[in-house]
């Protein structure tokens, strides 16, 4: 179990990417969910050691991960967003030069692993190439294979499907389901179909504060029954955007398809529709906007 408590990072700038975030994530797949800028990858570095929040605690098991950080380092797997630069050794010597500073010291075992490796992400016949020839799926599963480089117990992904094609990104994610259940697995995204695909619970963040956890079919469940679909002219939206909570848009066949929240039917032309996990994500978002939005508007008081 993977318990934060509190954690709150600002940046020099003065830039609050985390506001006393607190979380306990059971081993299995975790999926966070966030817009651009939610404080993700802040987050992600802080629970790889990578990075010393500014205050909170982190705790992995026995491991007090801000006291004890070469402690999780040994129990670590980590993908990050960007590698940055990707060399152009082969894909088995790099794991191999990885495997070495992960300590595995003997040769014979790290020849094994890396086999071992390089079958599960299939990579095995191109271990030869270099691996900045390497197109942006392979790279993923490249990653994920020095990710499990000595059987972490922590494994942590930040937006490693973002810029696959589909088929990629099915690839990618059925490696992530292969890895094991008594591992804690995070997944950092901003894809609402990887989390309804692969991840039994999950927590949104926006603004750096975790607005939303819990699993995706309690979530979704919640929901049920509130969520309506018009299909409308493209000239109406602005009266619509007044008058409902609307939560998408999206046009089809040159007309606007939106969906809004409502407990009863907002009106004619609209229809009751199964709630999905995007409908939860982006109502989350929607309501977080309108309470920002709400506290903003409020006067000040004179100090
Ligand atoms: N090194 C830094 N210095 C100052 N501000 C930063 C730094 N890194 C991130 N930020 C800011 O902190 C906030 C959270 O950024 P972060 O990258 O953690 O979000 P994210 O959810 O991962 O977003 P994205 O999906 O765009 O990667 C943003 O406002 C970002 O501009």
């Amino acid at each position: 179990m993977l318990s934060i408590r509190d954690l709150t990072h600002v940046y020099p700038n003065g830039t609050r990417a985390l506001d006393g975030v607190s979380l306990d994530i059971p081993a299995g797949m975790f999926g966070l969910l966030g817009p651009n800028g939610a404080g993700k990858s802040s987050l992600m570095r802080c629970l790889a050691t990578l990075q010393v929040p500014t205050s909170g605690q982190i705790r992995f098991g026995e491991i007090d991960v801000l006291a004890q950080p070469a402690s999780l380092r040994a129990t670590l797997g980590y993908l990050p967003q960007d590698f940055g630069v990707y060399p152009r050794v082969s894909a088995e010597d790099m794991l191999d030069h990885l495997a070495v500073l992960k300590g595995i010291a003997g040769r014979g075992e790290r020849r094994e692993t890396i086999e071992t490796l390089l079958r599960q992400v299939n990579l095995w016949d191109v271990r030869k190439k270099a691996i900045a020839g390497f197109s942006g799926g392979m790279r993923q599963r490249f990653g994920i294979a020095q990710a499990l480089i000595g059987n972490p117990r922590l494994i942590i992904v930040d937006e490693p499907t973002a810029g696959l094609d589909p088929e990629e990104r099915n690839r990618f994610n059925n490696l992530l389901s292969e890895i094991g259940e008594s591992v804690v697995v995070i997944l950092s995204t901003h894809i609402v179909d990887d989390v309804t695909d692969l991840c039994p619970r999950m927590a949104i963040l926006v603004g750096g504060r975790i607005v939303q956890t819990g699993t995706p079919t309690e979530l979704i469940a919640a929901l049920q029954g509130h969520v309506w679909q018009a299909s409308i002219e493209k000239h109406e939206l602005d009266a619509v955007k007044k008058a409902h909570d609307l939560i998408a848009t999206r046009l089809r066949g040159g007309r606007t398809v939106i969906r809004v929240l409502a407990d009863g039917s907002p009106g004619v032309g609209f229809t009751p529709v199964d709630a999905g996990l995007e409908d939860v994500y982006f109502a989350t978002l929607t309501r977080h906007r309108q309470a920002e939005a709400s506290v903003a508007a409020q006067p000040k008081k004179a100090a």
